[in-house]
């Protein structure tokens, strides 16, 4: 966040060298085979330093490093000065230069309460009391409709921060929710969402949540207009709204001329970045779906990891060693992407979440400073549940010409231990088998063996695995509220790592702005085809194309 270039950093330029030089040794087979600490070595135990416990293994021993390049990468660590911008993240100083803002995600979650100087910050408390209460209400079904019925749906409408993170979580803790409440998600603009999201609701026992920070996005508004329109086609009464109807954002003005009543609208502020916003009010669907006490586990485990990121050495600093494994493939073995890849089904969102947390924080090309990056900044997120993964694109991963850094997660003990957990075991065995896999590989002479003296060559060519296939593995107990908060602050530091070495602000997204001005000019456009100027031959063909075949 200085806005250096990283490149000018003397670790950086070491670490080009220790690739040129080193590159060729840095076989994951030799590594183990001569090094029988290696896992002791480069694998942690996180132990939460206080609040509910968390632990959990990350094993990081399968990655194409030595003990020369890790001191190295956390040298770069130090040189960029992470360590003096967390404590200004921490401490609510302005890092978000563009947009003159602290970024205060981790006061949402500071039940240490650690001095932070920034407006709004000694609030948190009573909104989370707000949400303790509300929840509540509807959960025991206090809150009433307006025919008098409990409520038994709720609708998040929103999108971005305002949607992935309430999608991820109430997905991940399923175990945890409260059955008799459905909990429905509507983010796109296109209509098809909200009309088949309404087909499975009722007007007088849904309760809709208007989810927006700034309660301007046009996605948001247009479709909470909209169902607003569809509960009073049945409703009728304006003043009905208000049983069915909150909003959560930090722009009063806007949410009382939609209708909401202000008490039915809680806060946050704009010190809450969008994608690092379901601790804040944003998390309200949480708080219904697992239960405000659950909700609480969830920020208390994040918090933990706070702790552990603010204060333990970057030797042993889980978020640091994974930013600077994403540095040593993203910008010194060309790797393009990352694949998050959790073999639980209930994490099946994880990197949709972390598609937006990731690349709309750290995909940049500018530094703070107004300078174009001499190098890769944030990877392409991705990835998928497994073992769904292995059935689909890992044939890529396992043998393709590109370099995938993976992570894969897992619960010793699954919620579902169906058929005496025959099931678990099954994916915890492919869990185990794919990082080896991927590390190790398949020799030419160990499938020649295999396949005997008459084996095509074609043939045992397309059997060879060649290895050397970096990963992470992160083990955990079992996915409870606080073990989930810990792993996302995990990948959020990681994140905020990432960015002060890259020297961009990962709080800002300028980049989502031009395509938004762009669309509200064509839209103004759509009528008639005289109507369509000022764009080039291609857009203005597609936009023709469209009047001469619309058929509303
Ligand atoms: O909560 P809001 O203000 O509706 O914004 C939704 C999303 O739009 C973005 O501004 C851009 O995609 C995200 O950062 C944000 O999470």
């Amino acid at each position: 966040m200085s806005g250096r270039l990283a490149s000018e950093y003397p670790a950086w330029k070491k670490l080009q060298q220790l690739y040129d030089s080193e590159k060729s040794k840095l076989v994951l087979k030799d590594l183990f085979a001569q090094d029988p600490q290696r896992f002791q070595k480069f694998s942690r135990e996180y132990n939460s330093p206080d609040g509910p416990s968390v632990t959990f293994l990350l094993d990081f021993s399968k990655n194409l490093i030595d003990e020369r390049v890790l001191s190295t990468l956390l040298d770069l660590v130090r040189e960029a000065e992470v360590e003096t911008y967390r404590e200004k993240m921490f401490s609510g100083e302005h890092i978000n230069t563009s947009e003159d803002r602290a970024v205060l995600h981790v006061a949402l979650r500071n039940f240490d309460e650690w001095k932070i100087n920034e407006g709004g910050v000694n609030d948190v408390s009573s909104v989370l009391a707000h949400i303790k209460e509300f929840t509540e209400s509807v959960r025991s079904g206090a809150w009433k409709g307006y025919t008098g019925k409990t409520i038994d749906t709720i609708v998040n409408i929103g999108i971005g921060g305002s949607d992935l993170g309430p999608v991820m979580v109430t997905e991940a803790l399923k175990a945890y929710s409260k059955r008799d409440l459905k909990a429905l998600f509507v983010s796109n603009i296109d209509g098809t969402h909200l009309a088949e999201t309404l087909r499975e609701c009722n007007p007088e026992t849904t309760l809709f949540i208007i989810a927006s920070k700034t309660f301007t996005t046009q996605e948001t508004i247009t479709n909470a207009t909209s169902a607003r329109d569809w509960f009073l086609a049945t409703a009728q009464d304006k003043a009905h709204v208000a049983k069915h109807f909150v909003a959560l954002s930090t722009n009063t003005k806007a949410v009382t001329e939609f209708g909401i009543a202000q008490e039915n609208m809680f806060q946050f502020w704009d010190w809450v970045g969008g994608r690092y916003s379901l601790w804040s009010a944003i998390g309200l669907s949480i708080a219904l779906v697992i239960g405000y006490d659950n909700f609480e586990l969830l920020l208390k485990g994040a918090h933990g990891m706070d702790k552990h990121f603010r204060t333990a050495p970057l030797e042993q600093n889980l978020p640091v060693l994974l930013a600077v494994l994403g540095i040593w493939y993203n910008d010194f073995y060309g790797a393009q992407t990352h694949a998050l890849l959790p073999y639980d089904q209930y994490l099946h969102k994880f990197a949709d979440y972390f598609q937006q947390g990731d690349m709309e924080s750290n995909g940049k090309f500018v530094t703070k400073g107004g300078q174009r990056v001499d190098y890769q900044t944030g990877p392409i997120i991705w990835g998928a549940a497994g073992t769904n993964g292995q059935h689909s694109f890992y044939q890529l991963v396992h043998q393709g010409t590109k370099l995938i850094p993976c992570d894969f997660l897992a619960p010793a003990t699954t919620h579902n231990p169906i058929a005496h957990s025959k099931h678990h075991r099954i994916l915890l065995s492919n869990f185990f088998a794919q990082p080896e896999a991927l590390a190790f590989g398949k020799t030419e002479a160990e499938v020649r063996k295999e396949l005997g003296a008459n084996a095509s060559e074609p043939l045992v060519k397309s059997k060879v695995f060649e290895g050397n296939r970096p990963s992470n593995s992160i083990l955990f107990p079992v996915l409870d509220p606080q073990t989930l908060g810990a792993l996302i602050a995990l990948y959020e530091h990681k994140i905020f790592t990432q960015g002060v070495v890259w020297g961009i602000n990962s709080f800002d997204q300028m980049g989502v702005e031009l395509g938004k001005v762009l669309a509200k000019n064509i839209l103004a456009q759509l009528e008639k085809p005289q109507d369509v100027v000022g764009h080039d031959s291609s857009t203005t063909g597609l936009i023709h194309y469209y009047q001469k075949h619309r058929k509303e």
